[in-house]
């Protein structure tokens, strides 16, 4: 766990960066700092690996105070992504990655080895690992930052807007990846972005600050949108908090039914019963595309989907994309309406 107790931080220049912060950043759980520019996101962060001091209160790692420890070695100790990968550019992404091992004094082999480990890990080719930096793409090289970071296997990772500079694509990949390693590996995760969508998809808490480095509100993501604090939060989550709610709710108990047959609109399956298409039963023959959703895909996927279906209805399938049934719009409206209730009382 780390916690931070009454922590100031003001720059020589007179700048409040960071404002009596008290926190709790529980052990193996994702801890996402958002709120506008300049609000102590970065300082917060820096504060935890000590590459900045604060000017009061304190600040533990796993129950030891930080300042009570030498810099170098908390660095060492706590894996650190930045936005930019802040890769070194005239190394190969092994030597990169083996840097921490090295530094660590693992030996040359067993650093590469780790290093070889990881590139697996993060989900890049073995030859990536020749490559420098300049020879990979935006998301990988983010990559690269992950599994750099994670080398010498630390129990606290901090990451500093790290999927900020990628494409909306790649970055949703490197979430799900983020989200995938986080299953396997239970870090405790600091995370600072200014993406609420990215906050509610990435965090068990999220922690919004407002200028002059003041906490506004650190909560669930349900607990944060049923229930925001006050107005600079509400404004902070958006027009569309409900939408967003549903974004964090799985479709497992969502009712489903057979899939109809002769009306105007019909489900084509293949030989495994597996969706294709939708075809229209009218002269014209029309065929339009279906998206199946599994019982692991948020409320709000079914609510788009069911508004883009011709029919209404959203084909449901298991995790090897067979048919399990179909779900239909008023379904979906109910189950949203029961969904946002329980969420509202729960938070
Ligand atoms: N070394 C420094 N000296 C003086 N002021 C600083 C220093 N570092 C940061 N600040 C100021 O402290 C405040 C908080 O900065 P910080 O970088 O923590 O904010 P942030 O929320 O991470 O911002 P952003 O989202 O833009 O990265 C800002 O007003 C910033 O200008």
């Amino acid at each position: 766990m780390i916690q931070f107790d009454t922590v100031h931080k003001r720059f020589p220049n007179g700048t409040t960066a960071v404002h009596d912060l008290s926190l709790e950043m529980p052990e193996g759980g994702v801890t996402v700092l958002v709120g506008s520019s300049g609000c102590g996101k970065t300082t917060t962060l820096r504060m935890i690996n000590r590459m900045v001091d604060p000017t009061s209160g304190t600040i533990r790692v796993g129950g030891k105070d930080v300042l009570q420890q030498d810099a170098a070695d908390l660095r060492r100790s706590i894996g650190y992504v930045i936005q930019q990968s802040g890769l070194f550019p005239h190394r190969t992404v092994l030597d990169n990655i083996a840097t921490v091992p090295l530094l660590l004094g693992w030996g040359r082999k067993k650093a590469r080895a780790r290093a070889a480990e990881l590139l697996e890990t993060v989900g890049l080719a073995a030859d990536a690992g020749k490559r420098y930096p300049h020879q990979l793409s935006g998301g990988q090289q983010q990559r690269v930052g992950v599994a750099r970071a994670l080398a010498a296997d630390p129990p606290v990772l901090l990451m500093d807007e790290p999927f900020g500079a990628v494409d909306p694509v790649v970055r949703t990949q490197l979430q799900d990846e983020l989200l995938r390693l986080q299953k396997e590996l239970s870090k405790t995760i600091v995370f600072v972005t200014h993406d609420i969508d990215e906050a509610v998809r990435l965090g068990d808490q999220i922690a919004i600050f407002r200028t002059g480095g003041h906490l506004v509100q650190c909560a669930t993501p349900a607990e944060l949108l049923a229930h925001p604090a006050d107005d600079f939060v509400a404004d902070f989550l958006g027009a569309e908090r409900g939408l967003k709610l549903l974004s964090l709710k799985s479709l497992a108990d969502l009712p489903q039914g057979p899939a109809p047959e002769g009306g105007a609109w019909t489900l084509v399956l293949d030989e495994a019963r597996k969706p294709l298409h939708w075809a229209s039963k009218s002269s014209t023959g029309t065929e339009l595309p279906v998206r199946p959703l599994k019982d692991t895909d948020s409320l709000l996927a079914a609510l788009n989907e069911s508004i883009a279906s011709p029919t209404g209805l959203v084909a449901r399938v298991d995790a090897a994309g067979v048919l399990t049934g179909v779900s239909s719009r008023d379904d979906i409206h109910e189950y949203a309406g029961r969904a946002h209730t329980e969420a509202s009382v729960a938070a």
